[in-house]
């Protein structure tokens, strides 16, 4: 071992990073979850990268946007594929989840599927569904603004289910989708640095199969997602028949001989893992814009100036057409994708043959990722990092305002950047942009909290402990919005307090008109 190690370090050289213990590296340094602020610590005091030990892993965290290009980019096609995760890929996933599958022929055919449907020329087939869940989504919002999570959610669902399997979901509380979000969250977390052990100590998977206590847990994970994939595709084909389902791009799939080759289980997961990335992220960002609107108005009152002067003062709704004369929205979800990056420590990239950079040879099997929380709020990258501050974006002209990756990193790098950036680019938009003109947002008040806990009190008396505990939680957080900790990826209640209220009767007005009929649709 010491002379394997002394043959290493000769041969190898790496940034520097935090001293670890014996076996196990640094893994009891890096927080369980919400890693972002202990990477960005770090990331100040060792420079633009450094390195940490999980079990037998190397990681090299890249904390500055020139040698994410400089490797992620640039040198893509060396640094794309993932680590292995014995639990949470193969056991849990059948191999088959996408965003978890190293880089090779497999993953290759799935991406070229996924960017058969979410590329940019099939903006226009993804537009009248983003009009229509927009519209419904500040009905309800008007209606119940304590669920405004809820609307996000199911805004962002029923677009990517009416483009892959032609149905709208017209109700959050449906049982499946409430299982989506479910196995989804299963799925972050399992995926989260030393979540389970055979992920991070590799020769766990070598123990004889009656020794893998994990073992039933995955089958039993994975039997959960499968399930909610193939009672989907059951519905879609219950439709087909009965010829209630309109053309969408899950009958298309799986009528395609190419499909077949793919395999049943590879075949769920490609449809499954676009509903699973569709639905999660765009309402996660969204949030995210919502905790800024309350935490500071100012930037509200500009966005709001822009679009009644395009739009008038409750007279229509700001559409896709209005995106030129509507710049500073541009800058809203840019700024809402930079602000406060939900895959706090990026997504892990892996090296998948020696390099040498500027002086370090990293080993193949490193591990790279782009340290998206100390990025997003670098005084070296951006002025003024914390603040939610769309003007940043037009500082130098509306040049490449409409190219969603340019500027961060919250869509990943190189050849494993998000597939999907175009419709998450144009959700964020055109539902930030509605809020936005019809919805005032505020921090919830003392006298209104209290008044709540009062209220909770009472109920304590009434209702079960647990969940007066978890009500109590979410209240918490509300006065001020705690912005570095909005647990956004939360889908089973409300991430943090806000209070939205209608701009005016004509606003009520206009959303009557326009946003109540789209409860109607049907097809
Ligand atoms: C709305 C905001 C979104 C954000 C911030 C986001 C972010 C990300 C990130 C950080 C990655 C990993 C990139 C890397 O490893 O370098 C990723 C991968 C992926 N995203 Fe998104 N995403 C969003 C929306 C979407 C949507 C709407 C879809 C699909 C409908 C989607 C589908 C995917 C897929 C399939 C991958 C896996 C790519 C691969 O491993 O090759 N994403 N996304």
């Amino acid at each position: 071992k010491l002379w394997s190690n002394y043959q290493y370090n000769r041969k190898y050289r790496l940034p520097p990073g935090p001293k670890g213990i014996p076996y196990f590296g640094n893994m009891f340094q890096m927080p369980a979850y919400h890693q972002g602020p202990w990477a960005k610590e770090m990331a100040e005091k060792y420079g633009e990268m450094f390195t940490i030990k999980v079990a037998s892993n190397t990681w090299v965290f890249l904390n500055s946007s020139r040698v994410v290009n400089a490797l992620l980019e640039k040198r893509s096609a060396i640094y794309s594929s993932r680590p292995s995760f014995p639990f949470t890929s193969d056991l849990m996933s059948g191999g088959c989840r996408m965003v978890v599958q190293p880089y090779g022929a497999q993953w290759r055919a799935i991406r070229k599927i996924m960017h058969s449907i979410l590329n940019i020329k099939n903006a226009s087939l993804f537009a009248p569904f983003q009009d229509l869940e927009s519209k419904q989504l500040l009905y309800e919002v008007l209606e119940r603004p304590e669920e405004w999570w809820k609307a996000n959610q199911r805004f962002a669902n029923s677009v990517i289910m009416s483009v892959v399997f032609g149905k709208r979901i017209m109700e959050r509380e449906e049982e499946n989708v409430e299982k989506l979000f479910d196995t989804s969250r299963e799925f972050i977390m399992a995926l989260q640095p030393g979540a389970n052990l055979v992920d991070t100590f590799y020769i766990l998977d070598r123990l004889p199969a009656p020794f893998k206590w994990w073992r039933t847990r995955g089958k039993e994970a994975f039997g959960r997602v499968i399930n909610v994939y193939e009672t989907e595709v059951a519905d879609l084909k219950r439709r087909m028949q009965n010829g209630t389902c309109p053309p969408c791009f899950a009958t298309k799939f799986l009528a395609d001989p190419e499909t077949e080759k793919l395999g049943r289980t590879q075949t769920l997961f490609a449809l499954g893992s676009l509903m699973e990335a569709g639905s999660d992220t765009s309402r996660m960002t969204l949030s995210q814009i919502i905790a800024a609107a309350a935490a500071d108005s100012r930037w509200v009152r500009t966005a709001q100036a822009q679009i009644d002067a395009v739009c008038g003062f409750g007279v229509r709704l700001p559409d896709f057409a209005d995106k030129t004369a509507l710049p500073y929205l541009s800058a809203v979800a840019k700024e809402g994708f930079r602000w406060r990056p939900f895959a706090e420590i990026g997504v892990p990239h892996l090296l998948i043959k020696d390099d040498d950079f500027e002086g370090y040879r990293f080993p193949k099997d490193t591990v790279f990722t782009w340290n998206s929380w100390a990025l997003a709020l670098s005084g070296d990258e951006y002025q003024d990092p914390t603040r939610f501050w769309p003007e940043r974006w037009l500082q130098g002209g509306e040049e490449g305002l409409e190219d969603p990756l340019k500027g961060h990193w919250s869509f990943g790098a190189g050849r494993r950047v998000c597939t999907g950036y175009h419709v998450g680019d144009s959700n964020v938009w055109i539902a930030a942009a509605r809020l936005l003109a019809c919805f005032d947002f505020a921090e919830v008040e003392v006298w209104f909290l209290l008044l709540l806990l009062l209220l909770l009190l009472l109920l304590l008396l009434l209702s079960a402990l647990c969940c007066t505990m978890r009500l109590t939680a979410d209240i918490s957080k509300g006065n001020p919005i705690d912005t570095m900790n909005l647990n956004v990826g939360e889908h089973r209640w409300a991430p943090f307090g806000v209070k939205i209220t209608v701009r005016s009767q004509k606003h009520r007005e206009l959303i009557e008109r326009v946003g109540k009929p789209a409860l109607d649709v049907k097809y």
